[in-house]
Formats: C-alpha cells, structure tokens, sequence
C-alpha cells in the first residue's frame, strides 16, 4: 500500500535534494558572460576547491579575476567543442543562443552528463538553489522554479534568524558524537537525549 503522507510531501515539489562533491568531480561551465559569472560565483562561494572548467568565446574580466582567485578552476577562451565533455560529471550551460544551448545539451545527453541550462527549467536535470550558508550548516532552498526571487528572500530571512552561535553547537555535538562508546542504538538515544532542548515545541494559540 502507497504511503500516502509520503507522497503527499512530495506533491508540490518532486525534486531530489543533494549536497555533491565537487572537489571530487569534473563540471563544465560554457558561457563567459553575465550568468556564466554567476554560475561559477555560485558554485564556488559553496565549494571552493571545486573543479571548475569554463569555456566562453569571450571571458568576461570578473570571470578572469575570479578564476586567478579559485584553486582549480580552468578557462578556456574559444567557442565550445565536444571534446570539452570528455571526463565531466556536470554541465552547466549559459551562452547567448538557446538553440546552441539546446544543440550542447544533446551532446551532454548523449554522453549520460548532468545538466543544468541556466534560466531554462525544461532543459535542466537539476536546478541550483539559494542557499543559507553559516559555518558547516547549509540549507538550499527550492521554489520548483516557482520564485527564485523568493528563493533569495528565504535565504536572506533564514541567514539572518540563524545564531551564528549554532556552529559552536555543531562541533560540540561532533565531538560529543565521536566521543560516544556503546552500540548504534544507544548512540542515537544519547544524542536524541542531548539535543532534544534544541527544538521546543511551541503549544498551540489558546494554550499554555
Ligand atoms: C536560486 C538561484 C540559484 C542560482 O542560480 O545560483 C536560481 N535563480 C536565482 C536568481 C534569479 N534567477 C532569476 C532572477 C530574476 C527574477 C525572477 O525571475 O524571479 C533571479 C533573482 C535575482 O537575481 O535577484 C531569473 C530566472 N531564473 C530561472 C528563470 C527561468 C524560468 O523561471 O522559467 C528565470 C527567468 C529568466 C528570464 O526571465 O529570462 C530559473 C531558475 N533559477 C533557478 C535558480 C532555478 C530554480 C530555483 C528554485 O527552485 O527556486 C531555475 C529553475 C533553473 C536554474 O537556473 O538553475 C538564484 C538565487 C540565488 C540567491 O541569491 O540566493
Ligand atoms: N544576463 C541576465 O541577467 C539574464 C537574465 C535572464 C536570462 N538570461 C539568459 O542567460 C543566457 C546567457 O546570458 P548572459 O547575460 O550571460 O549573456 P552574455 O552575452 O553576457 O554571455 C554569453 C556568453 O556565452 C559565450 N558563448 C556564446 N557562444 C558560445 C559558444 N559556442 N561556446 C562557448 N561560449 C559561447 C559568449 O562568448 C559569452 O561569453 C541567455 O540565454 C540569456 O537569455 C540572462
């Protein structure tokens, strides 16, 4: 039998969230302009070590100043050739042109790549999302597509509520978690135990 409250949760938003590696894969960035900046400003501000290969027919200086910045990133300025996808797990695509865009994305297709066309939802596997960054946490954000401007919004609201002091609480509970002796079971009752002050629950209007 379907678990209904399971997939009612989904309904609205069927997207499967996940945190990637990118230190750990390749990914391809065609387009130097406007979005390509932002593109490679995104993925960098959340993995700085990612490795980064940006093709554009032009480069824009802030891609140049960012890239000479950034650990592993690589630019190549000409026009895109299909050699570019040999070895990427990700492409990200944002030029001027959509039906070059979309003739770049068959090739990426075709090859089993990732894909992600900038602005252009019909064409992505995956969507970037806004994401709320303090120390190890990091929540990203999803509209479906909806509002990315309210995306941003989320991110400004949840950035601020947030207490920085959550990080020291974090390594606390790290060390804590590594400290613990004794089987799965009581490790996960302990920690249930430690950290169950964190969340109070509120009591309804009307009660006390
Ligand atoms: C989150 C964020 C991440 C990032 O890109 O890093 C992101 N867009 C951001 C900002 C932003 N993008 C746009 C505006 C202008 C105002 C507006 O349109 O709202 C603003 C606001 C601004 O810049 O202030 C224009 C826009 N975006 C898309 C379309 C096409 C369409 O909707 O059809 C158009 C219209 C283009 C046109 O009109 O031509 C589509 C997508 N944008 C997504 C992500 C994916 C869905 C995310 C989600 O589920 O919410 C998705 C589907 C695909 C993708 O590109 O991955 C980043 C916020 C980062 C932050 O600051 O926190
Ligand atoms: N700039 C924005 O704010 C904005 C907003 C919404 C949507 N978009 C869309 O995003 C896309 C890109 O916009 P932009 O502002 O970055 O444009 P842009 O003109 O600033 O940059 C496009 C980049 O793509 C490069 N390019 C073109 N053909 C190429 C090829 N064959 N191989 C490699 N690189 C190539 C160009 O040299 C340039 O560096 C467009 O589809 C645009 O409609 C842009």
């Amino acid at each position: 039998m379907k678990n209904d409250c399971l997939y009612a949760a989904a309904d609205g938003n069927t997207l499967f969230p996940v945190f990637l590696k990118l230190e750990q894969l390749q990914t391809l960035i065609v387009g130097g302009g406007t979005v390509g900046l932002e593109k490679l400003t995104a993925v960098l501000q959340n993995a700085p070590r990612a490795a980064v290969t940006l093709v554009g027919t032009t480069i824009c200086p802030d891609i140049r100043n960012l890239a000479a910045e950034a650990y592993a990133v690589e630019l190549f300025e000409r026009p895109f050739l299909s050699c570019d996808l040999y070895g990427k797990d990700l492409v990200i695509i944002a030029t001027e042109n959509a039906e070059q865009n979309a003739a770049i994305r068959e090739a990426a297709k075709a090859r089993k790549i990732l894909v992600n066309v900038a602005d252009t939802p019909a064409l992505c596997d995956f969507y970037l999302g806004s994401v709320v960054r303090k120390g190890n946490l990091k929540i990203a954000i999803s509209t479906n597509g909806k509002s990315p401007t309210l995306a941003k919004r989320l991110r400004e609201l949840f950035t601020e509520a947030i207490p920085c002091e959550l990080e020291e609480v974090m390594q606390n509970l790290g060390r804590i978690r590594d400290g613990l002796k004794g089987d799965f079971a009581h490790k996960v009752k302990e920690l249930n135990r430690i950290t169950a002050g964190l969340v109070k629950k509120s009591s309804p209007p009307g009660e006390r």
